[in-house]
């Protein structure tokens, strides 16, 4: 595909942006009684009230538009039937294929019937799980399993992380899940020294089973089992691999029916789904797995049918286009009001940023607009002490996702209706914001003199008119919390359709590791480093007078 500036929709949108300058979304709701009914959509336990947008009938059509115009309709049809959407990498881009429905057979991809694959994987992941949880499966001094360590970097272990995190309440007892990621040896260390080796199984995690801070986390795990009491024969009791370099992982040490595969269809961060799920389906058993999977399902089956003026991941990806491309919005926050969902900013800024951090179209021409924004956020009531400052009355225009569950898991005293109040009461104020004349008011009914009003009130005014989003559902559930990333993911995929560029490969991440080999090599001998810029020269002369 070409430019989307080139597009009619993006052009009429451009002219639109110009008519909408001037009308504040307080007006929009004064105009049209039914606002809000309208502007609201459901899918898979999800409600979607997106009305607090600049956005009236006329910007949501274009809008639509747009996607229609972009390709958006074949680029899904493409994405369900396997097509090689990921151009420069030539594959097919599947994670919806991980949680098809039971009730479908198969799904064909290059002569390859991948649904019998994904069946088998989650067979295999089932026997796992269930030798785990029922204490079956033995260290090698006959001890039962206490502790399972994934080790993984990337898609393969902020997905499963913030998932497993997020489904707390369903935790099962018995094993305790521990992620380790970060080369940093603090991490592992941290972990192990709570850990007994005669009790702990380490998940290995990696799709290529060659990433630098995974191997080298897996290493020290293995060293350090063996330096506590266990031997190579054992390594294969406490050690599995989720890869796709089956040789890699067994060369590791690890028995082959304890490798579970993965594809080159998944993309890292699209692989949660798959047995790089395997810590969560261990730490809140199978059945809540599979429910994970049917909400992810049920969301698929949303974006892939409703129409797009019904479709939550087109509406909530089209309205971020809206700011992104015309108001020059360069974030956008999620802010969860639910404790156990507060590191999901990081898996969907992984997930988005990884996707659309891009300044190529499809075809190679360098893009003509900006293309993903920056994501961030962190759990409510939290922020609000913290960068909502910003929010309300920064020079920015930030985009907000409020996201939140109606009912708790945890419901005392009054937490959860201060909880959500909080939640409504920041989307509201970011809206109606706090004119001159109002915050004067205030300052006169405190009893403030009139020099005092004068100075002070125009601190207190709050422009207002800035958009949100409020999702919600009943509950935090495996199916809601399993649905509510996939409209995440999809939503990423409906941008970059709309941009023109590839939401699923990661060129850009390659160069840093190319170099950081060869400044390692650099740091661990006395090669001439003349020829590097003399700021990395001067860094690298620092690490090394630092070592004893
Ligand atoms: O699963 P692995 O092959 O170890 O890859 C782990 C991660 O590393 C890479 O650098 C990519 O940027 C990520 O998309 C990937 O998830």
């Amino acid at each position: 595909m070409s430019s989307p500036t080139e597009l009619a929709a993006w052009q009429a949108l451009t002219a639109h942006q110009q008519e909408m300058a001037s009308v504040s979304m307080t007006s929009l709701f004064e105009n049209d009684a039914h606002r809000a009914e309208k502007y609201c959509a459901h899918a898979a336990g999800w409600t979607l009230d997106y009305a607090k947008n600049r956005a009236n009938d006329k910007t949501l059509s274009l809008l639509t538009e747009l996607a229609k115009e972009a390709g958006l309709e074949s680029a899904i049809k493409g994405m369900f039937s396997g097509a090689h959407i990921n151009n420069t990498e030539d594959r097919s881009v599947l994670h919806i294929a991980l949680r098809a429905s039971q009730a479908q057979e198969t799904l064909m991809v290059d002569g390859v019937n991948v649904l019998a694959e994904v069946r088998a994987t989650l067979k295999q992941m089932e026997q796992f799980v269930a030798q785990l949880h029922s204490g079956e499966w033995k260290g090698y001094s006959g001890k039962t399993i206490t502790d399972v360590v994934s080790i993984g970097i990337g898609g393969s272990y902020l997905g499963p992380k913030v998932v497993a995190e997020a489904l707390t309440p369903y935790k099962k007892d018995g094993i305790k899940v521990h992620f380790v990621a970060n080369i940093d040896g603090s991490d592992i260390t941290g972990k192990l020294k709570q850990l007994n080796p005669e009790t702990t199984v380490f998940v290995i995690s990696s799709k290529t089973f060659g990433t630098l801070e995974t191997l080298s986390n897996a290493n020290a795990a293995r060293d350090w089992f063996l330096s506590n009491g266990g031997s190579q024969d054992n390594v294969s009791k406490h050690f599995a691999a989720v890869s796709s370099n089956v040789k890699k992982a067994v060369d590791f040490g690890m028995a082959e029916e304890n490798i579970f595969p993965m594809w080159d269809w998944v993309g890292g961060r699209y692989s949660l789904w798959s047995a790089i799920g395997l810590p969560v389906a261990i730490a809140v058993g199978m059945d809540n797995f599979y429910a994970l999977l049917d909400g992810a399902h049920q969301m698929d089956e949303h974006f892939r049918t409703a129409p797009f003026e019904e479709n939550l991941p087109v509406i909530m990806g089209a309205l971020g286009v809206w700011y992104i491309n015309f108001h020059n919005a360069q974030t956008h926050a999620l802010i969860p009001y639910d404790h156990y969902l507060r590191a999901m900013p990081a898996h969907i800024q992984q997930l988005d940023m990884e996707s659309n951090g891009k300044a190529n179209l499809l075809n190679g021409d360098g893009v003509a607009t900006d293309t993903g924004p920056i994501i961030w956020g962190g759990a409510g009531t939290n922020g609000q002490h913290a960068y909502h400052q910003l929010l309300h009355q920064g020079t920015r225009l930030v985009p907000v996702d409020f996201i939140a569950p109606l009912t708790s898991h945890n419901p005392i005293g009054e937490h959860h209706v201060h909880l959500i109040a909080n939640c409504l009461s920041q989307s509201q104020a970011l809206m109606v914001g706090k004119t001159l004349e109002q915050a004067k008011q205030e300052l006169r009914d405190a009893g403030a003199s009139e020099d005092q009003v004068e100075a002070v009130a125009p601190h207190k005014v709050i422009q207002g008119n800035r958009p949100s989003n409020t999702l919600f559902t009943d509950k935090m559930t495996p199916a809601t919390v399993g649905a509510l990333i996939a409209l995440y993911e999809h939503r990423t995929f409906v941008q970059g359709t709309i941009w023109g560029i590839n939401s699923f490969d990661q060129w850009g991440v390659e160069l840093g590791k190319v170099l950081g080999t060869d400044i390692y090599n650099r740091l661990v001998s006395n090669s001439d480093n003349s020829a590097l810029d003399a700021s990395t020269q001067a860094l690298i002369k620092a690490f090394k007078k630092a070592q004893p």
